[in-house]
């Protein structure tokens, strides 16, 4: 068994003694030296576990045998008036120095020594019989290990759980809700790393309940790692971009104009490198999208225009697919097959709210293409949405990866990140309206969703965005595919010139 037996219930037979009286001597030395070793053993157990403790102990004896109490008094009082001075004039430095150090640390001894304790009470405990010891009842808990603040500053607690035999990683998991309010916390996450095993989490405090501020823009692109936010572990949130699509859905206000801004963000070393080319189609008159222009290699901001646009992307991923059959299965964006990001915010005006049925099918109809074969060519789609509802996006399970942000109903929180998202901790429905940018991320293969927080670019940040990221090789230069939007290069001229002023 993987973890440790508890609460034996039934003593252990005693040993039959087989000493005659004639070693009796050599038993009470045996005895008198199990003693020693167990009593240095303790005090260098009690001086690792209570450092001060035994410190103030250690001075104590020694002021008492070398008749220097009265020295010690004035040491210990200079100390405790120099720690009420800094806690009542510096309670901000004291709470970071003293304070919070002090309470992780018990946090995490209290964890790891009540730990058998803490799995009887929420139901983690395997009670066996063992027929070998003749019929006892033995109580295994899931062992612990590698228990540390993997973020001091957001409170973030991890520790690697191994369940024992008989038990899944799901048991766990089921329990982790019991587990966190049990260990004090206010979310614990469970995310299975082997066969037996799982990186538990818990929160102390919540990394997202600030504004995330942007972070900084990679200078090269790395399209399998995006920095978008924050993750509730206070990690880095990294969307793969590279071969994958996304969808964003929350209802309006939730925020999904920063997870696009912030995406943008995450890749603008490549769009200015013209290592990608970002294809933007916004219904809504380029109301949302229309400040970001510059970084848009093709905008189109209307119905008509923008069903072109995804057609045009269409053929442009067949061509590309032509191209690569035979020679290579995955492509690596480059100045001349950049990766082309086609970005549709609120697809629902192309797919359902569209009056002319013959723009409706067409949409979906290019849609459906990219989403199901424009991945190897490097052809990835990313979809902003406020109503998941199947009629409204048929497609939406074309989408490996899934970013569900505010919703309306607990039922659309499956219908968006897949079944089973909702019992796995994902509480869209919950997030509430104080926090727009709070979402929960679903990909692919990964069961665990993950609660994060885009960053938030103001108007302001997208405008120095857009300037700054531009793309800057001269439209001679593109590649032959690309239908360069006159307009758009004019506004990143603007920009050139702004910066320069
Ligand atoms: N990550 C964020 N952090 C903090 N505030 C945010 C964040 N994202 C958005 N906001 C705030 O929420 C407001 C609404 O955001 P946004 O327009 O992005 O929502 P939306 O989901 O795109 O809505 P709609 O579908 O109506 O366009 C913004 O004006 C901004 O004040």
């Amino acid at each position: 068994m993987g973890g440790r037996p508890q609460g034996v219930v039934t003593h252990q037979p005693s040993q039959q003694s087989t000493a005659t009286s004639d070693d009796w001597i050599a038993e009470l030395i045996v005895s008198l030296l199990s003693l020693v070793w167990w009593m240095v053993k303790t005090a260098v157990q009690l001086a690792w576990h209570f450092p001060l403790v035994t410190a103030v102990l250690v001075a104590a004896w020694w002021a008492y045998t070398s008749d220097h109490l009265l020295v010690l008094g004035i040491v210990v009082a200079i100390l405790v008036v120099a720690l009420v001075v800094w806690r009542l004039a510096w309670p901000g430095s004291f709470d970071r120095l003293v304070a919070q150090p002090a309470w992780r640390r018990r946090k995490r001894r209290a964890i790891r020594r009540n730990w058998p304790g803490l799995c009887e009470r929420v139901g983690l405990a395997l009670a066996v019989t063992d027929r070998r010891s003749g019929g006892q009842r033995q109580s295994w808990t899931p062992g612990l290990s590698r228990l540390r603040w993997a973020s001091r500053e957001h409170l973030v607690l991890t520790g690697r759980v191994h369940v024992v035999a008989g038990q899944t990683v799901d048991d766990l998991a089921s329990a982790a809700e019991t587990l966190g309010a049990a260990c004090g916390a206010w979310s614990c996450r469970v995310r299975k790393t082997g066969p037996r095993t799982a990186l538990v989490t818990w929160l102390y405090g919540d990394p997202l309940a600030q504004v995330v501020t942007p972070l900084p823009i990679p200078d090269v692109l790395h399209a399998a790692a995006v920095p978008v936010g924050l993750r509730e572990d206070g990690q880095p949130w990294l969307l793969r971009l590279a071969a994958t699509h996304v969808l964003i859905v929350g209802v309006t206000g939730a925020g999904k104009g920063s997870v696009v801004w912030s995406l943008l963000g995450g890749i603008a070393g490549g769009i200015r490198d013209g290592l990608v080319q970002v294809w933007a189609v916004d219904g809504k008159a380029g109301m949302e999208l229309q400040p970001g222009r510059a970084l848009f290699t093709r905008f189109a901001t209307t119905v008509e225009d923008g069903v072109q646009l995804l057609e045009d992307a269409a053929v442009l991923m067949t061509e590309r697919a032509a191209r690569m059959a035979g020679t290579s299965r995955r492509h690596e964006p480059s100045t001349r097959e950049p990766l082309l990001v086609v970005l549709v915010d609120e697809v629902a005006l192309l797919t359902a709210y569209t009056p002319d049925r013959k723009l409706r099918d067409r949409a979906e109809k290019a849609l459906a293409a990219i989403a199901t074969q424009g991945r190897a060519p490097g052809v990835v789609l990313v979809a902003a949405l406020q109503d998941p509802r199947k009629e409204v996006l048929g497609l939406r399970n074309l989408f490996p990866t899934k970013v569900a942000m505010r919703l309306d109903e607990k039922s659309q929180v499956d219908m968006v990140l897949g079944e089973g998202a909702r019992e796995s901790g994902a509480l869209c429905h919950q997030i509430p309206d104080t926090s727009p940018g709070v979402a929960y991320v679903k990909v692919d293969g990964v069961r665990e969703p993950v609660r994060v927080r885009a960053a938030y670019y103001n108007d302001q940040a997208i405008g120095e965005l857009a300037c700054a990221y531009a793309p800057s090789r001269p439209p001679e230069s593109r590649p032959v595919f690309s239908v360069v939007d006159n307009d758009a290069h004019d506004d990143a001229n603007t920009c050139g010139e702004e910066g320069a002023a």
